[in-house]
This record gives structure tokens, sequence and C-alpha cells, in this order.
């Protein structure tokens, strides 16, 4: 524990050395009284474990819980990854009981955020494969650098695993069903100018995307709140409640299909081969 370690040490300790048991895993701050910033802090690439999910939904309901704000920017202390998605250790030959919690802290992280009344932008510096995907589509407002080397979609077929139905519904929501369809079969990922093209992002931009996300958020955090937190009710209610009834159901399915021994030898070999890199 960082709280054994000498004053001196604790001053002096790289914050790269800390592990993430010591990390807060996520850093909130106020850059305007209407506006907060949620800086996802997991090295090596803001996974999300259990407790990683955990952590940003308690860390969006501490911020919601302020009425003065509205705004939020999702952001990445990483430089070039928003958040390699789910942590694929926890899929692992996992125990079935931390499975089937892990399942309902994912759906918890998309029911918060996608419903939160705040209104949410994603600023996207670096690659946002899978769950870092999902993270970025349950926002209202979708931001990515240009930098044509990052990549953005789903991938879970290539990892011979299926993206669950509410997922799949949160992609054909945003892109379109044919479009969702070919990028679902062939977990595709995109570059940022094909993102834009399908509208899986808002705006590309050049300059740190921060900068631009939180000119962004000035703008929403302007629109008088009932108003826009109705519509936003209106567009999203159903799929919210859609699975708030078949959350139970959900984990079913994820952990019969995760627990598999066919899917649990793919896990391995994709695990693997991103460590081998
Ligand atoms: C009726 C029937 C219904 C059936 C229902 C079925 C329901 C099933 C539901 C199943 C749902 C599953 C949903 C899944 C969504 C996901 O999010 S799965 C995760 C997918 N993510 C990825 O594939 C990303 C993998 N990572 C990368 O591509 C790269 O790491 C990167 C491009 C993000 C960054 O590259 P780079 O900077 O070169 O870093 P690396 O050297 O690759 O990685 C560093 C380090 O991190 C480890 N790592 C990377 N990603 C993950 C991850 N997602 N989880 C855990 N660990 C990860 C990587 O192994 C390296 O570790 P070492 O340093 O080698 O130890």
């Amino acid at each position: 524990m960082l709280s054994r370690l000498s004053p001196l040490a604790q001053r002096t300790i790289s914050p790269r050395l800390l592990s993430n048991a010591q990390r807060t895993l996520v850093n909130i701050s106020y850059p305007s009284p209407k506006i907060a910033v949620l800086e996802l802090d997991r090295p090596p690439v803001n996974s999300l474990s259990l407790e990683m999910s955990a952590k940003i939904v308690e860390s969006i309901k501490e911020i919601e819980s302020n009425p003065e704000v509205q705004a939020m920017v999702l952001k990445s202390s990483n430089p070039k990854i928003f958040s390699a998605g789910l942590d694929i250790t926890e899929m692992n030959r996992p125990t079935v009981a931390r499975l089937e919690d892990f399942w309902r802290n994912i759906q918890t992280l998309f029911l918060t955020l996608y419903s939160t009344r705040l209104s949410t932008i994603a600023s996207i510096d670096g690659h946002s494969p899978a769950g870092g995907c999902l993270l970025a589509m349950s926002c209202d407002y979708r931001i990515m650098s240009a930098t044509p080397s990052y990549k953005i979609g789903l991938n879970e077929t290539k990892l011979g695993i299926a993206a669950p139905y509410w997922l799949k519904d949160l992609f054909v929501t945003t892109i379109g069903y044919r479009e969702a369809e070919v990028g679902l079969a062939l977990g595709k990922l995109y570059s940022p100018k094909e993102a834009l093209e399908i509208k899986l992002v808002d705006e590309l931009v050049d300059s740190p995307v921060i900068d631009v996300a939180l000119k962004r958020a000035d703008e929403w955090a302007s629109i008088p709140e009932k108003g826009r937190v109705a519509s936003k009710v209106m567009l999203r209610g159903a799929m919210i409640q859609d699975l708030e009834e078949k959350r139970e159901m959900d984990v079913g399915w994820f952990r019969d299909f995760i627990m598999e021994e066919g899917v649990q030898k793919g896990i391995e070999g994709y695990l693997k081969n991103l460590s081998k890199k």
C-alpha cells in the first residue's frame, strides 16, 4: 500500500511506478463550474476491469450530484489510447461469480453513462476498440483525433465472441443497420476518417482533442437542462428500459457464452498474441 511507504518515498515515487491497486483509476477535474472532466487512468490501456467500471460509475454519480454541473468530458490519461475495451483477463478462465459480477458492472456502466442527465462529450485521443467504442457511443457527442493510425469500432468477432444485444442496438442506433451489420460481422476497426464518414464520430480534429471537447462541452452546457434532458430521455429511454428488464437474462447469456470451452480457447489465444506483439 502506498500509505505504508515513508513520506519521502511517497513524494518522490514516479506515478508510472504506481500499480493499478494504488491508483484512483479515474481523475475528476472542473475546468469551470458547469463542466467536469472525467479522465480514465488505468495503465497500460484503460481496459475495463470490474473495479474500473465501478469507479467510473461512482465518479459519474459524484459529478451528477452537483446540480451546477451540466456537461462532462470523458478523456484518457494515455496519449494514444482512449480505452482498449473490456479487460480481457476478466473473461479468461474466470470464476462464475466474478464473471457475473463483472458483467453486471459493465451493464451498470453503460446504463449510467448512456442515461446521465449530464451532456457527455467523448474526447477520443487514441485507439478505441470494442468496450472503448461502447464508452464513446454512450456519450452524446464524439470528437476524435484525426491521427490516421488510430482505430475505433467493435472487433468482438475477431476474438471469437459477439457483442451483447444491447451493444449491437447501440451500434445500429449510432451508424445505421447495414453499416452495423457489416461492421459487426467483420469485427471492423475504422480509421478516424472512416468513422466520421459513417457518423461513428461527430468531428475530427488535428489540434489537441481536449481543447475542442471543452469548447463543445461549453456549448452543450449552455442549453437549458429540462428540455435537453427530456429530449435525451425520449431518444434513449426505450433502450435503457429494455436492458433494465433483461439484465439477468443478459448476465446468463454472457456467462454461458464466455464459459464455453471453445470461447475460452479463443480468448486465451487472443491474449497470448496481444502480449507477444
Ligand atoms: C442468444 C445468444 C446470445 C449470445 C450472447 C453473447 C454475449 C457475449 C457477450 C460477450 C461480450 C464481449 C464484449 C467484449 C467487448 C470488449 O471490449 S472485448 C476487448 C476487446 N479489446 C481489444 O481487442 C483491444 C486489444 N488491445 C489492442 O488492440 C491494443 O492493446 C491497443 C491497440 C489498444 C494498444 O496497443 P499498444 O499500445 O501496442 O499496447 P499493447 O502492447 O497491445 O498492450 C499493452 C498491454 O496491455 C494488454 N492489453 C491490451 N488490451 C487489453 C485488454 N482489452 N484487456 C486486457 N489487457 C489488454 C496487452 O496484453 C499488453 O500486456 P503486456 O504488457 O504484454 O502484459
